[in-house]
């Protein structure tokens, strides 16, 4: 049931939040789970969205999935892996990004994949080019239909040297995913080389996959016959442990993030330290606080890792509507991921979006008409209003933004931020927002 939010902001929030397995990893993981050839176990599962949509697509593929009922591990049991019905997986267009990962492991488990329409956040066109160009180089023959793709490989996959026109992480999971069954080797030049996906070699080779990393953004894969299962622990949410960093600075409050692991967040944390933000590194997590003062105004460009991520920004932009002078944000990855900025305009913050490369290095954007950078000016006190949440971050924003303005706001379409952030409205709680949860229907 749709719930509206009513928050009363200006309190800081304090206290200790937990972050478990992170979202762009932990559905990828799973997937994996069907090139083995025996049941494998993921720990540190978080309850969200996407977990959820895997499970049910993994499910209609005959992978039988169990949930330990005190920790949360999952086991997925590969071995009567089968075809599913169109018309089954038809029912989940659009609920995620993930189905599309399921071409290789498909393809090498059952003979042909059926992909319903993608889902994820609207920040930009998101095409899928790459991800069938690769498939087709691997040999296998994609058709388009009304809704979805059929994908098959009469001659099974045969490893490929392929490249990528940009370090796409969603194209390098399709080629890992795709080679470590084919047949002989594929090499992969500039692939995207994220944390999550390191994570994911690191599960491929618990399974038996040869994968070597190289240092010039070349992955390369010796393709094997098969794959047994793999026992994995997910590696910490760095979106949502840098999240929470945001809101403590936005609220000038204190909140330790059990569970932020500082080796994938480096960058997150020089940007946090140069606008003013304190932090304290313990082996079980990261306390991040506003030690009090101003903060500082800087400019900052979005990149593939180990750039500053571009889930990171939305919520750092809220807090750089809060910092003494005029910050510039250059997002080069989406090409349309400021539009949560409307609503912060209306908090009263000071946003500028421009065409323009606004940025040390001219992007793919910047000839292309789209609003992709924004020059922030503050500090500015935010006032509450209505919100109706757009995107995954840009929701988590909007929600900081409300926790830190003076007066109510109203924020609708929160289900959508439970796609990256579990259980977020006891975390707030737990922090000492002040909110109310209304079913919308009362
Ligand atoms: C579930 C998941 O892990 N989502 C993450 C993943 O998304 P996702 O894997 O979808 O993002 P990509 O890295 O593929 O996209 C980066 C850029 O490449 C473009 N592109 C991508 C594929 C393609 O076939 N053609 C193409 O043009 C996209 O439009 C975008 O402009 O990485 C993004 C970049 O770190 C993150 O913001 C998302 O949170
Ligand atoms: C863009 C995101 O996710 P997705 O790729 O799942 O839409 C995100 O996590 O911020």
């Amino acid at each position: 049931m749709a719930n509206v939010l009513t928050i009363r902001g200006g309190v800081p929030l304090a206290g200790r939040v937990t972050v478990r397995g992170a979202k762009n990893l932990v559905p990828k993981a799973m997937v994996a789970a069907l090139l083995g050839n025996e049941p494998s176990v993921l720990r540190n599962v978080p309850e969200i969205k996407d977990v959820a949509v895997v499970t049910k697509l993994l499910k209609l593929h005959g992978v039988a999935v169990t949930k330990d009922p005190v920790g949360g591990d999952l086991t997925l049991d590969p071995t009567h892996a089968t075809q599913a019905s169109r018309a089954d997986i038809d029912a989940h267009a659009g609920d995620s990004r993930i189905p599309i990962l399921l071409c290789g492991p498909l393809i090498h488990s059952v003979g042909e994949a059926f992909i319903p329409d993608l889902g994820g956040c609207r920040i930009g066109d998101r095409p899928i080019d790459f991800h069938l160009s690769v498939l087709r180089k691997f040999g296998a023959v994609v058709e388009k239909g009304n809704a979805g793709i059929h994908i098959t490989a009469p001659r099974g996959l045969q490893g490929a040297k392929l490249e990528l026109p940009f370090p796409s992480v969603g194209a390098t999971e399709q080629v890992l995913l795709s080679a470590t069954r084919a047949e002989g080797i594929t090499e992969l030049r500039n692939a995207a080389t994220e944390p999550e996906i390191l994570d994911l070699i690191a599960i491929l080779q618990k399974m038996g996959a040869i994968i070597s990393v190289l240092t010039d953004r070349t992955i390369r894969i010796e393709g094997v016959k098969s794959l047994g299962g793999y026992q994995h622990r997910a590696l910490p949410d760095r979106i949502e442990s840098a999240s929470w960093a945001s809101a403590a600075l936005v609220t000038r409050g204190d909140i330790y993030v059990e569970g932020a692991r500082q080796q994938d967040m480096m960058t997150y944390l020089n940007v946090f330290r140069k606008i003013g933000g304190a932090f304290d590194i313990d082996d079980a997590g990261i306390r991040f606080y506003h030690p009090g003062g101003k903060l500082s105004p800087l400019v900052l460009e979005t990149d593939v890792h180990p750039g500053f991520m571009t889930d990171w920004q939305q919520p750092l932009v809220v807090a750089l509507t809060q910092a003494d002078g005029v910050s510039i944000v250059h997002e080069t990855v989406y090409e349309n991921r400021f539009g949560f900025t409307d609503a912060l305009v209306r908090m009263g913050a000071n946003v500028q979006l421009h065409r323009e490369c606004l940025g040390s290095v001219p992007c793919r954007f910047g000839q292309r008409n789209f609003l992709h950078s924004a020059v922030i000016s503050g500090p500015t006190q935010l006032t509450g209003t209505d919100i109706d949440v757009p995107d995954l971050r840009g929701g988590f924003s909007h929600l900081i933004a409300a926790l830190a303005a003076t007066g109510t706001s109203h924020v609708t379409g929160i289900e959508l931020i439970n796609r990256g952030y579990e259980r977020f409205t006891a975390k707030l709680e737990a922090l000492g927002a002040d909110f109310d949860l209304t079913p919308i229907d009362q």
